[in-house]
């Protein structure tokens, strides 16, 4: 998965959140290209010697963690005393998150984390947020959810799987309806419509949970605390 800005800027930004990783800490894991460089560079610490154990946010994350041996455990086993994940945008602290739908096992793990660090290229930073917000629906609720959604004002499209015809599938094995309500004035108000959907499993509006923001540029990193 790659969008918008260099991989150079995203390892970058990658690995200066990696430094904040120290031994005996249980590190959660994101999903994602930008994310991906980070689990790498904790695996090159691990063959150093740094002892950490991951907490994966998806299939994908937990594989990627495998190749870098990482030793993982689960929410049953830990508490990741810190989070480092990627973001689809970001306006201050506040994200959307889920272009890979893994947002609602990323929100269960980057919630639980004591320190939440956001790790970006430049394209993910705006004034205000106006991505769609990625929605994960129970199947069954799909209908019912896209109508609710419509009646909060927004635009909902069932996303389309890229290499199938049909919908996507979560690692959850629920649908993911990508919800555009232009410019987002009031996130926060948002979420909690959203949260209070039947049949919403989880919603990509992430408010209150980032701790720092690390952006990495052409010559370096822009690094921001809440
Ligand atoms: O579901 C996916 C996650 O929320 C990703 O962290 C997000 O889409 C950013 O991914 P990337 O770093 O590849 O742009």
């Amino acid at each position: 998965m790659k969008r918008g800005g260099t991989d150079q800027q995203k390892r970058r930004a990658a690995e200066r959140a990696v430094t904040a990783v120290s031994s005996g800490m249980v590190v959660g894991l994101g999903t994602g290209s930008t994310a991906g460089f980070a689990i790498d560079k904790l695996g090159e610490r691990v063959d150093d010697g740094l002892e950490i154990t991951g907490i994966a946010t998806s299939y994908q994350s937990r594989q990627r963690a495998r190749e870098a041996g990482i030793p993982l455990v689960t929410l049953e086993d830990a508490t990741p005393d810190i989070a480092i994940d990627g973001a689809d945008q970001i306006a201050g602290t506040t994200l959307i998150k889920g272009g890979g739908a893994a947002h609602a096992r990323e929100k269960v793990v980057d919630s639980a984390a004591d320190r939440l660090l956001i790790v970006a290229d430049p394209t993910k930073e705006t004034e205000t947020l106006d991505h769609p917000v990625p929605v994960e629906v129970l199947p069954d609720a799909r209908p019912t959810v896209s109508r609710r959604l419509g009646d909060l004002g927004g635009e909902p499209t069932l996303r389309s799987a890229e290499r199938k015809d049909g919908p996507v599938v979560t690692d959850n094995g629920n649908l993911v309806v990508d919800c555009s309500f232009g410019e987002i004035e009031e996130p926060a108000a948002l979420a909690r419509q959203l949260s209070q959907l039947p049949g919403v499993v989880e919603h990509g509006l992430f408010v209150g949970l980032a701790d720092e923001i690390y952006i990495g540029t052409a010559d370096g990193v822009v690094h921001r605390t809440e």
